[in-house]
């Protein structure tokens, strides 16, 4: 009898990478003075024995890291791990244990390059579970809920935080120290409360099975550096990165990822030495930036980020700059992912 109800319940894989969700602190009311990356992936899924209820749970420890150390080589090895799970007709959905300092980032990752529908959702944790009122338990049981869950699929690579179902392409930290720390400008996909998906929107842009990206073929990923817009910025930081060989720079802009008058030229010359020039805004709700709109452009052959921040953007151009070195087709891919 028990066999029969186990047999109905979907395969769930933990892949876990470290980060808050598996930390550890001295007492209980150190909730932000800890070591992120401690716990084992076997005690996490110990440490919620409801799992077993709602899911055939088994974990990898893929890393043990501080998501801050994610590496573009860590994103290729998880995302190459959760294409073989996704193949396996043994797994029905995969979570990955996530620090949240640059969970934004992979979850982005594997929305534009894994080819599959079966849900992936990246989950982590902003106290330790040692931590009163830790958050990473029923983080992860709402995970592992969201990916057995078939009404889960197709949607895009999912995260689950503070009760809510965010799209990994446009959710993102937007506080460092409160439980509701992730937030997209767009709005939760929906809302994950006792185990029970509720859905309200689904993603417009094109991710996982409707992507033109595939993990099976990348193998490297170009580096894409990020430069901060502020006042009384100068070129140091775009030159540098272009002698350490930069094949996008992302510009983290003020505003409407606006460009000092400083800057202008600089980037203007790095564009013509064939280095991709991305205006994105760094501001904090939300940025928006369209072409023309701030800086011409057109006329020098820039790219904008439309409504990714400089992080995700980050993401996007080394994706893209896999498969095209053409502004015009990597301006096409950012109004598209
Ligand atoms: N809340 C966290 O997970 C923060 C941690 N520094 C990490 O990203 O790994």
């Amino acid at each position: 009898e028990e066999a029969k109800v186990q047999k109905k319940l979907a395969n769930v894989v933990i892949l876990a990478t470290g980060g808050t969700i598996a930390g550890a602190g001295a007492s209980a009311t150190n909730s932000a003075t800890y070591t992120a990356a401690k716990v084992p992936v076997d005690a996490l899924i110990a440490g919620v024995p409801q799992l077993k209820d709602i899911a055939n749970v088994r974990g990898e420890q893929v890393f043990q890291i501080a998501s801050e150390s994610f590496s573009n080589d860590d994103l290729l090895k998880l995302g190459k791990r959760v294409a073989k799970l996704a193949r396996q007709d043994d797994v029905d959905g995969i979570v990955i244990t996530h620090g949240t300092d640059t969970l934004e980032e992979t979850a982005f990752f594997l929305n534009l390059v894994e080819k599959t529908d079966k849900p992936i959702v990246v989950v982590g944790s902003m106290r330790p579970g040692t931590a009163m009122s830790a958050d990473g338990m029923l983080n992860l049981y709402d995970a592992v809920a969201v990916a057995g869950d078939p009404s889960a699929r197709g949607k895009g690579v999912l995260v689950t935080m503070n009760d809510e179902i965010l799209s990994g392409r446009d959710t993102g930290k937007a506080v460092n120290i409160r439980t509701e720390a992730f937030k997209s400008p767009w709005g939760a996909l929906g809302m994950v409360v006792e185990g029970k998906s509720y859905w309200f929107r689904l993603p417009a842009k094109r991710h996982t099975s409707g992507s033109e990206f595939d993990i099976e073929k990348i193998s490297a990923l170009p580096r894409v550096d990020i430069a901060y817009g502020y006042g009384n910025v100068d070129e140091t930081a775009y030159r540098a990165f272009a002698q350490s060989g930069a094949k996008a720079i992302i510009h983290a802009g003020t505003g409407n990822g606006s460009v000092s008058s400083r800057v202008v030229p600089v980037l203007q010359e790095l564009r013509k030495d064939g280095i991709q020039i991305i205006r994105s805004s760094h501001v904090n709700q939300g940025g928006f930036v369209l072409r023309n709109a701030e800086q011409p452009d057109d006329q020098y052959d820039w790219v904008v980020a439309h409504d990714l921040n400089p992080q995700k953007a980050r993401i996007l151009a080394s994706v893209a700059l896999t498969q095209t070195q053409d502004s015009k087709e990597l301006q096409r891919i950012f109004w598209e992912y």
